[in-house]
């Protein structure tokens, strides 16, 4: 699926002929949009520091230790496919004869993130989310086409030490405390040349940092001992990631379960960690209107194809310039883009 360049403004999509404007159905074909701002050969020679001291410090500044992400990743995935097997349900048991089929879960998605931006991925269940951040994080099974380059590199083991991948069903130790959840993590994953004390220290700032000092003495729990609240728990499970401090940060759905004024707060976190220096990807299933204009960049799937890949800011823009406007002002943009998504477009069009 070609991506569509706009720099520095969507007149290119708003002058496109009629025929190229994508077709009502569930599927949006040939309507991604991949709005990055233009990046002047100079931004590339940006400092962290600059980058940073250049972004509002609110955040940051309640995340010193934090702040340092000391080997910044710009994260590009371009036209990524992926494809698995299905083994025919008819061939079991009965005959012998087993027929192989395949079923495309991503095409030609791209997108790229860097130090200090916060990408999400927006679709509905099913759309190809969860695979597509397995991706990013170098894990998924099999082939697949596209690249994805870390500062321009392929995967590799180096990178990996820099990435930290938050999962969907994070496997605590319920009952372990926070703080010693996180220092057992410090044990295992800090380097060998760090004291006992250096470990400690490290998970004591990170509990500091994420807000866990209330809870820090409360065993975690799980599904059959009561412990801390999910909120809590998500900062744990992203707290075992920030130890070996990251560049890049990979999470799956963080927000689930939570309610949107946890959700608001961890996001915040989130924020403040990408401010700091990282590049942050998150997928998410339905935020609300106050988390997405947290995002910086978003890319919306559609049965495995982008519909949008860009900034966030701009995609309502992008949308009202091919023809698809909500059918009342103040709409959630998040909302907007899933019942695209979704294919639920009859209410939506004037
Ligand atoms: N190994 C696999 N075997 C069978 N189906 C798979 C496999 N991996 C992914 N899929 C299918 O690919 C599609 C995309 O899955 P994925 O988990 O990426 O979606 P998602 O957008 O993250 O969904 P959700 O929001 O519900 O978590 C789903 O229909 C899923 O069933």
């Amino acid at each position: 699926m070609p991506i569509l360049e706009l720099e520095p403004s969507i007149s290119s999509v708003t002058s496109s002929p009629a025929s190229t404007r994508p077709h009502v159905n569930t599927r949006m074909d040939n309507s991604t949009v991949h709005a990055e701002p233009p990046v002047s050969p100079n931004d590339t020679n940006l400092t962290l520091e600059s980058r940073v001291s250049n972004q509002n410090h609110s955040t940051t500044s309640q995340l010193p230790f934090l702040r340092e992400s000391l080997r910044p990743i710009t994260l590009k995935f371009e036209d990524l496919a992926y494809s698995i097997n299905l083994q025919s349900g008819e061939a079991h048991c009965f005959t012998s004869h087993e027929s192989k089929r395949t079923r495309t879960v991503l095409s030609g998605v791209s997108g790229v993130v860097r130090p200090g931006e916060l990408l999400a991925m927006l679709g509905p269940s099913g759309s190809g989310k969860t695979t597509l951040l397995t991706a990013l994080g170098g894990r998924l099974p099999g082939k697949t086409s596209g690249s994805i380059t870390y500062n321009g590199q392929p995967f590799s083991s180096s990178i990996k030490r820099k990435i930290g991948f938050v999962t969907q069903d994070d496997v605590l130790y319920p009952h372990l405390t926070v703080l010693e959840t996180l220092t057992y993590a410090a044990m295992l994953r800090l380097p060998k040349n760090l004291t006992h004390e250096e470990k400690v220290e490290q998970a004591e700032l990170i509990i500091t940092e994420l807000g866990l000092t209330m809870c820090r003495n409360s065993i975690v729990g799980g599904a059959l001992i009561r412990g801390v609240s999910g909120g809590e728990r998500k900062r744990v499970s992203i707290g075992q990631e920030l130890l070996v401090n990251p560049s890049l940060l990979l999470l799956d759905e963080p927000t689930s379960g939570l309610d949107s004024t946890t959700a608001l707060r961890l996001m915040g976190t989130l924020k403040g960690l990408a401010k700091g220096g990282r590049s942050v990807v998150t997928t998410i299933h339905q935020p609300s209107s106050r988390l997405y204009w947290m995002f910086d960049k978003v890319v919306v799937l559609c049965d495995g194809c982008p519909i949008y890949s860009g900034q966030a800011c701009r995609v309502m823009e992008y949308l009202a310039s091919i023809g698809f406007v909500p059918g009342f002002s103040l709409m959630n943009p998040a909302d907007f883009l899933l019942d695209l998504a979704s294919g639920k477009l009859n209410d939506l069009f004037f």
